[in-house]
């Protein structure tokens, strides 16, 4: 197991996103998790790598891992900053995950957004603008599945890896959220994990799509 290093290196910059920010590879070196042995993988700025397999297989630990929420061996990398090189909160608010069980910590929804908040993105998530004002205790599955999302992409993460993101929507949310999420993601350049089951929906959204095949990854072809 890793031992963790604080250094401070910043991140390199390569080449910035329509709003002028500059954007970051997600890169991943010989990661293992519970079965998973040996993963690397590198997520380009604006790519989207869709990643399947059976129920159990480790999808969930896998995003954990690069989200430095479990202890794990190898290392995952933005650009050429190890996940090592930081305290794993900071790490986390960059290489964002939203699970499929967000976790909220106030009582309010507005507690856990920045002052001013995308109203487009509420609108276009089927939300009035008093949905700040909402009990947190008070939302369905698919309301919390919804503004999990939007809540990460306010905080502007160095990437994203989303875990069954529309599994608590209906069909016409599903394709709504889809849409906001690949413009948002065109629009930052940030590299995506996107953890699905559904092959439509992989086939909408993927740029590159690997299925867990016991202890690795296999690429499907045709996929990149
Ligand atoms: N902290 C842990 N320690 C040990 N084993 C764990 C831990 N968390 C989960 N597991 C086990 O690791 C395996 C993979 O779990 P994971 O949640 O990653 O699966 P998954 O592929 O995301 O499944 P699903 O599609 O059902 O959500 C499961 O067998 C699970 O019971």
């Amino acid at each position: 197991m890793r031992k963790r290093i604080i250094t401070g290196i910043l991140a390199r910059k390569i080449r910035p996103n329509d709003s002028g920010a500059f954007v970051t590879t997600l890169k991943i070196e010989a990661l293992s998790i519970g079965a998973l042995a040996g993963v690397n993988l590198t997520v380009r700025a604006g790519e989207v790598v869709c990643i399947s397999g059976p129920s159990g297989s480790g999808k969930s630990r896998l995003l954990r891992a690069i989200a430095d929420l479990e202890p794990h061996d190898g290392c995952a990398y933005l650009d050429d900053v190890s996940q090592l090189s930081m305290p794993a909160s900071h790490w986390r608010r960059q290489a964002m995950m939203v699970p499929a069980d967000s976790q909220w910590w106030f009582e309010s929804v507005g507690e856990h957004f920045p002052e001013h908040c995308d109203l487009v993105a509420l609108e276009a998530f089927g939300f009035s603008n008093d949905v700040m004002d909402w009990t947190v205790d008070r939302l369905s599955s698919g309301e919390r599945q919804r503004l999990a999302l939007l809540r990460a992409m306010a905080r502007s993460p160095k990437a994203l890896l989303l875990d069954e993101p529309t599994a608590n929507l209906d069909e016409s949310m599903t394709r709504r959220v889809e849409a906001w999420l690949k413009a948002e993601i065109h629009k930052s350049q940030v590299p995506v994990i996107w953890v699905a089951h559904d092959h439509s929906q992989i086939e909408r959204v993927a740029d590159r799509h690997y299925v867990i095949a016991g202890t690795t990854l296999e690429q499907i072809d045709g996929s990149d």
